[in-house]
């Protein structure tokens, strides 16, 4: 032990230039060293804690918990992470020292500051924390933004395609819709504007396939005055011209004639414009978005589209898959109609699980726009207020009868097909005379069997 008091006594001004802790305790806990470091870490003087018991120290709460009795139970090296009366947090190692005969003579404790570490990691694990919320805040932000404008996307084909949309619309990227009729480009045309940097901009929209050509190139590009027989004296801005600022929307884009392809092409390369008749250059700053049901690329290999112009107007293609490919938003609709409809005529007709299960299989050749005007007609039609399946008119009707070979006999497979035109006749000319003419059946029989299958479920 003289030993040991002799090297500290020695080597003590050196172990005080250690930015680290450096304590000796003896086989009983009592301090017998402890370098200049103790006095940042408890604030006290070294002086105060040589020959004090390390349990004493803890009770009086310089430190907590206490490292050099945990060494001395365990008899090997253990490492903790201290407190300090002065708010430090320190990582503590304490080793003992064995003598010739196994008892432990004395108790080196080394220790380090990590306070700033410490409050570093707690900082760094709020702040990972406040971007997960704020980034969850943002998607369900950016998500309502859409969602606000009535855009249903509850498939996941839809999400994909939401997904997109959130992140071109801000940007000013040229998008190219495509899809059947009805499935909601123009929707989305306007989903896109309203969430873009132009949303304050005005959204035009031309239909390119309802104007007849020759009128097209003045509503696109205005006149100037007298720049034809008939033209107003005061000339005309044109909807490209009008779109300054905003988002040109060019609906059924490929219907648009061959001479005024190339003039919308110079639109979307130079940025600018020429009235009919006129000479000056007028600048356009405008978001262009185009949508077609046709097949475009089809037509641009046949030379009826323009190959420079659709490849300017194809940078973000997005394609709208029909309704029949994504079921869920068939049901979503059917809420979302329902509930409308139903507020909007102050009616209150539900559709039976089984008439929904008929119309989420049903084709929807016209999509959504067909789905809508069905569910208005069916709604205001029907006197009951649980619409059935039989209730709803033969080509939704229509089941086709797929039969599982092995499954069931013929007389189960016929009896179906029966039940489906009997009633179908039925529905169609509500009487047993009439279905008995139209089935060449006697009307008693016809009685019968329209009896009979509207009573099965
Ligand atoms: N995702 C959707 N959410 C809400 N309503 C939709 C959605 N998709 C379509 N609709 C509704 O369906 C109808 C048809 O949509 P829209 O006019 O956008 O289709 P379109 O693809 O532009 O059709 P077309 O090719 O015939 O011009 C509109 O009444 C529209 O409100």
């Amino acid at each position: 032990m003289s030993i040991i008091k002799d090297i500290i006594s020695r080597y003590n001004h050196i172990l005080d230039f250690s930015f680290d802790e450096f304590v000796i305790s003896d086989g009983e806990g009592v301090l017998l060293y402890a370098n200049a470091a103790c006095e940042r870490h408890y604030g006290v003087k070294v002086e105060y804690l040589i020959g004090k018991h390390t349990s004493e120290l803890e009770r009086e709460g310089i430190y907590h918990p206490a490292v050099i009795p945990l060494a001395l139970k365990e008899r090997r090296k253990v490492t903790i992470i201290q407190d300090t009366q002065i708010g430090r947090k320190t990582i503590v190692t304490a080793n003992p020292v064995f003598d010739d005969t196994g008892n432990i003579e004395l108790v080196v404790v080394n220790a380090r500051d990590i306070s700033e570490v410490s409050d570093l990691k707690e900082k760094l694990e709020q702040t990972q924390q406040l971007v997960k919320r704020y980034s969850e805040e943002l998607n369900v932000l950016r998500r309502e933004q859409i969602e606000v404008e009535g855009i249903i996307a509850k498939s996941k084909q839809m999400q994909e395609i939401m997904d997109l949309i959130r992140k071109v619309a801000p940007t000013s990227s040229t998008v190219m819709l495509l899809g059947e009729t009805g499935v909601g480009k123009d929707v989305l045309a306007r989903g896109i504007h309203k969430v873009s940097k132009k949303k304050q901009g005005p959204f035009i929209r031309i239909n390119c396939g309802a104007i007849p050509g020759p009128l097209l190139e003045s509503e696109l590009f205005g006149y100037e005055a007298g720049a034809f027989s008939g033209a107003k004296k005061t000339g005309k801005i044109g909807l490209v011209e009008l779109a300054n600022g905003g988002t040109l929307f060019l609906d059924e884009v490929a219907d648009l004639p061959i001479d005024l392809q190339v003039k919308l092409l110079q639109v979307i390369q130079e940025r600018e414009m020429m009235r009919v008749g006129g000479t000056k250059h007028i600048k356009v700053d405008a978001r262009i978005i185009s949508a077609t049901n046709k097949d475009i690329e089809t037509m641009v290999h046949d030379n009826l589209f323009r190959e420079d112009l659709f490849y300017r107007l194809h940078v973000i293609p997005i394609r709208i898959p029909p309704l029949r490919q994504r079921p869920e938003d068939v049901f979503a609709f059917i809420q979302h109609f329902g509930h409308r409809l139903n507020t909007f005529y102050n009616i209150n007709k539900q559709l039976h699980p089984q008439t929904i299960d008929v119309l989420v299989n049903h084709d929807w050749p016209g999509n959504v726009r067909e789905l809508e005007n069905f569910l208005e007609r069916l709604l205001l039609t029907v006197d009951r207020e649980m619409i059935t399946p039989e209730e709803l008119p033969d080509n939704v009707f229509r089941k086709k009868v797929n039969v599982p070979v092995g499954q069931r006999t013929l007389n189960e497979i016929l009896s179906e097909v029966e039940r489906e035109v009997v009633l179908r006749v039925y529905k169609r000319f509500g009487s047993s005379y009439k279905v008995a003419r139209e089935l060449g059946i006697s009307q008693r029989t016809a009685l019968r069997k329209i009896n009979k299958y509207m009573e099965e479920p």
